[in-house]
């Protein structure tokens, strides 16, 4: 019975199915999956006995394996297979993996008794699978095209790659509910694509090898120039007020200074199998737990991005053009800084044609943003003050590595300040999700930003979001440094720090703090790691309530519900509301039309992008008739 039970607990993958397409606009499955590589265990060759750690790569439907990841480069490879000639065979319970082509016989099993590695390997091995037989029957039935399809496939790059996915998925699923991994029933929305990268990039299950397993081994750890507490950032003279105390939850501005209750623990939600369950798929569009969710939505987030907007006006009260660059720059860095504490849960998606509208007096801004756009999901925002305007459309792409998730955002930000009629417009960085599966999940930004007046070329501004060198070193996390340039390109001001913990410019004529993160309230932990301004966002004050359009956030009950701690009903509320946006968007499509945003408008910039503009209607309408006078979309 022992072997019966051995035997119960394997399983054969089916094999690819090949596909050859013959019409003209079918999609190919031709783009080279993910490079998958890192450390596994192998058996040792017979008649030894007992595993090995083994350096694997997978690239092209190749698995090599060498002993250590540094022979890889140096082409010291132990043992090749095509992968799409092999048997693969899985044992769920044990984490192992059998690739048999006959004369080569792999054992693998993960390291570290990993569920998520070995589950990445698994999809990763199907796609390159997938690949492999199909790039064989493309060359077999004499598809001389090649060349034609790979450019078909580079262009269409995504498209590709989800088809081979859903493909994958499909049968991964089939794995799965033999396996009875149960799906979540409740699922719920995260706004992003999940899907295996195609390109060529870093290692991404290496990474998270090399956190199981090695982690001193083969890593280089540059000298980096270090920022320490001793740069003045702490003493440093600050624009930001400390949040006064709260008097009875509501403080100086007659906001509240806490959540009606406190967040639900999530730690129990199993991730990977939503994620496994949803490979290829438009995670929007996939149901996830309330308990995942923040009581606050993504048009919400686009405000919060202003919570340190007294860099603007202080930049637009600042004569020295390239000082106030200084200035939009810490704004710049500024919207990041609320990463450090926001990793456990993730904004509730907006519906299309969501609204939301946020006045601070006391800040003297006003914004209203929409969701305009459902397919890919885009979030537009205006904000305007008598100091300046800022607006962005918010859109991002996705890579996921396995152990992490990259959102590379796409849109520009944009600002103007009413005195000196400067247009600032500059890009975002990537964010990273480290351990975007487990509890350890925490964000990291990188990449460079350049920072443009289109009203003049006087100066610009480069802003470097140094990538941590490697995962267990603390010594660079969170590292920016910036330079502010005339038009020779000579430096005329330079500055650095840490964006979660504060810019310091030297070259100012007063060397000193130019943005510091506001202090996080008391019990931030028990309340989603809210800011005191995001706790704000979602406050609906009783005044206020008659004045907002039915499809402002604010109503939105699902939200308001997990606010109030009611997890359950707020699950079983946004299910309803998913499927009537369903149900609309069906309704919509069969008249053929096409939903239209409200208040903004779609057109070009000056490079030829498309960018949502407000059609500035919103306040005049608020005002007058008012939106209880208006016709409005029902979303809920
Ligand atoms: C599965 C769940 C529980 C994990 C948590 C996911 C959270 C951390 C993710 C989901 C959506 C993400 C946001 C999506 C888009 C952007 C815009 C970008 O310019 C800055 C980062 C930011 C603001 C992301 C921060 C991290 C984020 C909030």
């Amino acid at each position: 019975s022992q072997t019966l039970a051995i035997i119960k607990d394997w399983e054969v993958i089916d094999d690819p199915q090949v596909e050859v397409h013959t019409g003209g606009d079918s999609p190919h499955d031709m783009t080279l999956p993910g490079i998958c590589e890192g450390y596994l265990l192998k058996r040792r060759k017979w008649p030894l006995k007992g595993w090995h750690k083994r350096y694997f790569v997978l690239e092209a439907g190749i698995l090599r394996y060498s002993k250590h990841q540094h022979d890889v480069s140096r082409g010291r490879v132990q043992g090749s297979l095509d992968v799409s000639l092999a048997v693969m065979s899985i044992n769920k319970k044990s984490n192992r993996i059998d690739l048999d082509a006959g004369d080569i016989l792999y054992h693998m099993k993960v390291i570290a008794k990993s569920h998520e590695l070995f589950y990445i390997w698994v999809t990763k091995l199907q796609a390159h699978r997938l690949f492999k037989k199909n790039e064989a029957a493309h060359v077999q039935s004499g598809f001389l095209q090649t060349l034609s399809v790979a450019g078909l496939a580079q262009r269409n790059g995504d498209l590709s790659v989800h088809e081979t996915l859903s493909q994958e998925r499909q049968k991964l699923q089939e794995v799965l509910e033999t396996n009875n991994i149960h799906q979540s029933n409740t699922l719920a929305e995260v706004g992003f694509i999940l899907r295996l990268n195609s390109s060529r990039g870093p290692p991404s299950v290496a990474d998270s090898a090399a956190e199981y397993f090695d982690a001193s081994d083969d890593v280089l750890c540059g000298s980096s120039s270090e920022v320490s507490d001793e740069s003045g950032l702490s003493e440093g003279s600050t624009t930001n007020s400390e949040p006064e105390e709260g008097h009875g939850g509501y403080n100086s501005t007659g906001r509240r200074t806490t959540l009606p209750a406190p967040c639900p623990d999530n730690s129990h939600v199993g991730l990977m199998a939503i994620l496994y369950n949803n490979i290829g798929k438009d995670l929007a569009r996939v149901s996830m737990p309330a308990a995942l969710n923040e009581p606050v939505n993504l048009l919400q987030r686009l405000c919060e991005e202003l919570e340190y907007s007294e860099l603007l006006d202080t930049a637009n009260n600042t004569s020295d053009p390239y000082q106030r660059m200084v200035y939009i720059a810490a704004f710049a860095i500024s919207g990041y800084s609320t990463a450090t504490f926001r990793n456990r849960y993730k904004p509730f998606n907006p519906v299309l044609g969501e609204t939301y509208e946020c006045i601070r007096e006391d800040r003297s801004f006003r914004i209203i943003s929409e969701q305009v756009c459902h397919h890919p999901p885009i979030s537009a925002c205006h904000a305007e003050s008598e100091n300046f305007s800022f607006w962005q459309d918010q859109r991002w792409k996705n890579k996921f590595w396995g152990k992490s998730l990259e959102i590379l955002p796409t849109g520009m930000v944009n600002v103007t300040l009413q005195r000196y009629g400067d247009h600032y417009e500059w890009n975002k960085v990537v964010t990273c999700i480290h351990n975007v599966l487990s509890q350890q999940r925490y964000l990291e930004h990188y990449g460079e930003v350049t920072i443009r007046n289109l009203k003049s070329n006087t100066c610009t501004c480069k802003i470097t979001f140094v990538k941590s060198r490697y995962w267990g070193s603390d010594t660079n996390k969170n590292e920016v440094q910036g330079t502010v340039l005339d038009q020779s390109g000579s430096v005329i001001h330079r500055f650095g720090g840490l964006w979660h913990e504060g810019i310091f410019c030297d070259t100012l004529p007063t060397p000193k703090c130019v943005w510091k993160p506001n202090p996080q309230p008391k019990d931030d932990v028990l309340y989603y790691g809210f800011s005191t301004f995001a706790m704000e966002l979602n406050e609906l004050p009783p005044e206020l309530k008659p004045l907002l359009p039915p499809t402002d956030s604010r109503l939105r009950p699902d939200q308001r519900l997990l606010e109030e701690g009611k997890v359950e009903e707020s699950d079983r509320k946004k299910d309803d509301l998913e499927e009537f946006q369903r149900e609309r968007r069906k309704e919509l499509s069969k008249q053929g039309e096409e939903h239209v945003p409200r208040f903004f408008k779609k057109a070009k910039d000056s490079c030829g992008r498309d960018v949502w503009l407000t059609n500035e209607t919103y306040w005049k309408l608020r005002e007058n008739p008012g939106f209880a006078n208006t016709e409005n979309i029902i979303l809920w």
